[in-house]
């Protein structure tokens, strides 16, 4: 059963300024599996990839090509991309930190990559061992090699809207780390809300940042964890800003293994059943997708922290 079944008023209370169709960005198989206190089989991440195709995803964040020692969950990711039957129609973008990372995402055959920078200093120091300035001298180079070797290139900006060591974070500092991934050649920046501090009004205020200095709306997504139950209220503030593109984890899977104060990343379930009731197209089978949670909930032995999964998988 889904929203539409209860015969609600699609659009309710909204102003008609939302957008008609919204891509979601799925990073369950990386920012979800990333942080499980144990490596998940890399048979149980193919099925995932694949249910989560199935289900009418059809961007699939697959795994990461960083140093195995700082994240052993995705130590896997060469043996996962060979073993990879890619769907029709999927797009499955890893995540890339610097030149050994792209050799290794190369000599793999990806089409799609993302950088990943901090808004931050302590942050920068504690996910990259790099800083805020420093961590543009391993960035610059990959996102202008990849672009020649034909990749795209998507730029994640980490603490957008607080900082577990720093406090809050200044718009204006978030938008110049942006403003340099755009500069060096990515086609798409997803602001993140890496401990999920934000509020509606926080968000409006750094997506207003970015577009008053000429960034188009269209090249943001917003990337929101739900530690304090904000995630859905804040995805309908970025819609009603313009924003098409939300990453969220199927089951609520996530967290981030330097940011202890990161929980789980926005369900991809809550986020449909939103979608669904403003009448957002989204191309998802809510009922396959909450399947495939209940069947990831198994194979990790703990239930889905998604409000949906929950009601739905009774
Ligand atoms: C908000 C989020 O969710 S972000 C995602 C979660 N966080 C992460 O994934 C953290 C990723 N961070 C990292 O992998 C690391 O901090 C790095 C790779 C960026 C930098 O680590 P450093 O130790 O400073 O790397 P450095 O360049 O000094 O290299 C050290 C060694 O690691 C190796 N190495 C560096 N990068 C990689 C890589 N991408 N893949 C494999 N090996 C690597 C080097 O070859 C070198 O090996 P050697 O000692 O045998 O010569």
């Amino acid at each position: 059963m889904g929203v539409r079944e209860l015969g609600l008023p699609e659009r309710l209370g909204t102003d008609g300024s939302l957008p008609s169709r919204v891509t979601i960005w799925e990073v369950g198989p990386r920012d979800g599996l990333q942080n499980e206190a144990n490596v998940v089989p890399v048979e149980v991440k193919l099925e995932f990839l694949d249910r989560l195709a199935l289900a009418g995803l059809t961007t699939l964040e697959a795994t990461s090509f960083v140093h195995p020692k700082w994240v052993p969950q995705l130590a896997d990711a060469e043996e996962l991309l060979s073993r990879l039957s890619p769907r029709d129609g999927v797009r499955y973008p890893v995540l890339v930190p610097n030149a050994r990372g792209l050799s290794r995402a190369l000599a793999a055959g990806v089409s799609h990559i993302a950088v990943f920078a901090s808004a931050t200093e302590t942050f920068a120091q504690r996910n990259l061992n790099s800083g805020l300035d420093a961590q543009f001298a391993m960035f610059e180079p990959v996102i202008g090699q990849a672009r020649e070797a034909g990749l795209d290139v998507r730029g994640y900006v980490s603490m957008c809207f607080g900082d577990p060591w720093e406090g809050a974070v200044p718009a204006e500092q978030v938008l110049a780390v942006g403003k340099r991934l755009l500069d060096a050649g990515c086609s798409q920046l997803s602001l993140g809300d890496t401990i999920g501090v934000a509020t509606a009004a926080s968000v409006e205020h750094v997506i207003d940042t970015f577009t008053a200095a000429g960034v188009a709306v269209g090249d943001l997504a917003v990337h929101f964890h739900d530690t304090y139950g904000q995630a859905l209220a804040n995805t309908l503030a970025a819609l009603r800003k313009g924003v098409t593109t939300v990453d969220s984890s199927a089951g609520g899977l996530g967290g981030c293994p330097y940011a202890e104060s990161a929980t789980g990343n926005l369900a991809t379930e809550d986020l449909v059943w939103l979608l669904d009731g403003l009448g957002i197209e989204h191309g998802v089978d809510l009922d396959a997708l909450v399947e495939t949670s209940v069947w990831m909930s198994k194979q990790l032995g703990r239930p889905s922290p998604s409000r949906v999964v929950r009601a739905l998988a009774g």
